[in-house]
């Protein structure tokens, strides 16, 4: 087809980026709370359980009880600029915002919540990219994080007459860039504090055991980076899991155990940080740092640190740019 006389140019073809994370509520409320957790938690790849048996567990149990103790600990940790988890990866987008180029735009979204992912791919669109990265901030592969994020955005194409190309970020536990930026940041924690620990713990998010059994590589890939931290430290780590949800048995060994039977064990000193996660959040904030804190000093420890996640952290935007850059090979030259 001919274009008509005076019509106007064709944008110029763009790439975009997409830095994606779990989700928050929009307000530390109980009604932001609950609509929330009724959309993270009715999403079968988090919660592997028939929706006929689960639906009404969740409808009827959950939502009518989590929501009020849940929005009392966001209120805890909530910033003026928002949730923690959603103000940092906006944070991470912003840095990143010239870091490939003219031609590239970063931006930023969440698998549950705001800014939704088709919201941001529909922007991405009409802003003229042809070819979008879509970056899940995992280092280790969960179904119930990474494969529904990505899910996420695929079905958001399938919505498009004519879609982009899509390229996915994959899972970089135990990427060198990845190990040496938690090496740095480990280190440049541990020298700021007045107490050397006598024990570093490396607490994960946990999952349902019966997810491990049926194939998904989590638990595979938090092991494996919690064992080349520990080479690169050049002393040992502690690995535990935390954030237990509901009944059924999770990955153990339990943060918060953990941390109860360490002081009796002789570690009166530790340093705990959350590799699993590119932004703190509650999980982090509230769980471990408050928390974890309290139920440590109960059992006897006399010092305590949390050592903040990657974030927007110079080392952590460093890593970033380093995985990121590559998976736009081909799409952006290099510097
Ligand atoms: C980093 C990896 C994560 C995995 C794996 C994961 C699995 C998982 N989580 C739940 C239940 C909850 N998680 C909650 C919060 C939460 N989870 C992650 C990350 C992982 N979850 C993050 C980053 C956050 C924080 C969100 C924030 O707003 O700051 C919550 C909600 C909070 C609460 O009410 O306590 C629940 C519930 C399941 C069932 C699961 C299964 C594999
Ligand atoms: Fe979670
Ligand atoms: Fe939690």
């Amino acid at each position: 087809m001919m274009l008509p006389a005076g019509h106007p140019a064709i944008p110029k073809p763009q790439i975009g980026v997409l830095l994606t994370n779990l989700g928050t509520p929009d307000g530390p409320d109980v009604k932001s709370v609950k609509r929330y957790l009724g959309e993270f938690l009715s999403d079968r790849r988090v919660v592997e359980i028939p929706a006929i048996a689960w639906q009404p567990i969740l409808r009827g149990i959950i939502l009518n009880t989590r929501p009020k103790k849940s929005a009392e600990a966001y209120g805890l940790v909530w910033r003026e600029d928002g949730s923690p988890l959603a103000a940092i990866t906006r944070l991470q987008a912003a840095a990143l915002k010239d870091a490939f180029g003219p031609g590239v735009l970063v931006d930023w979204a969440m698998r549950y919540g705001n800014p939704s992912i088709p919201d941001r791919l529909a922007a991405m669109k009409a802003a003229g990219c042809e070819r979008i990265l879509v970056a899940p901030l995992y280092p280790q592969y969960c179904a119930a994080t990474t494969a529904t994020a990505n899910d996420k955005a695929f079905a958001a194409l399938a919505q498009m007459r004519w879609h982009p190309a899509l390229r996915t970020l994959p899972p970089y536990y135990d990427d060198p860039a990845y190990i040496g930026a938690l090496k740095t940041t480990i280190e440049q924690g541990l020298a700021a504090l007045d107490f050397a620990p006598d024990t570093i713990v490396a607490s994960f998010h946990g999952m349902p055991e019966r997810t491990l059994e049926l194939g998904d590589p989590y638990h595979c890939h938090c092991q494996k980076t919690a064992r080349l931290l520990s080479e690169a430290l050049g002393r040992e780590v502690v690995i535990s899991f935390q954030s237990r949800f509901g009944r059924a048995k999770w990955l153990g060994p339990a943060t918060d155990t953990t941390l109860e039977e360490l002081p009796g064990r002789g570690v009166k000193k530790v340093a705990i940080l959350a590799p699993g996660f590119s932004a703190d959040c509650l999980e982090t904030l509230e769980e471990l740092a408050i928390r974890g804190r309290e139920s440590f000093v109960e059992a006897g420890g006399t010092h305590f640190a949390y050592l903040p996640c990657l974030n927007d952290s110079a080392v952590g935007i460093e890593m970033l740019r380093t995985l990121l850059g590559r998976e736009l090979e081909g799409w952006v030259a290099k510097p």
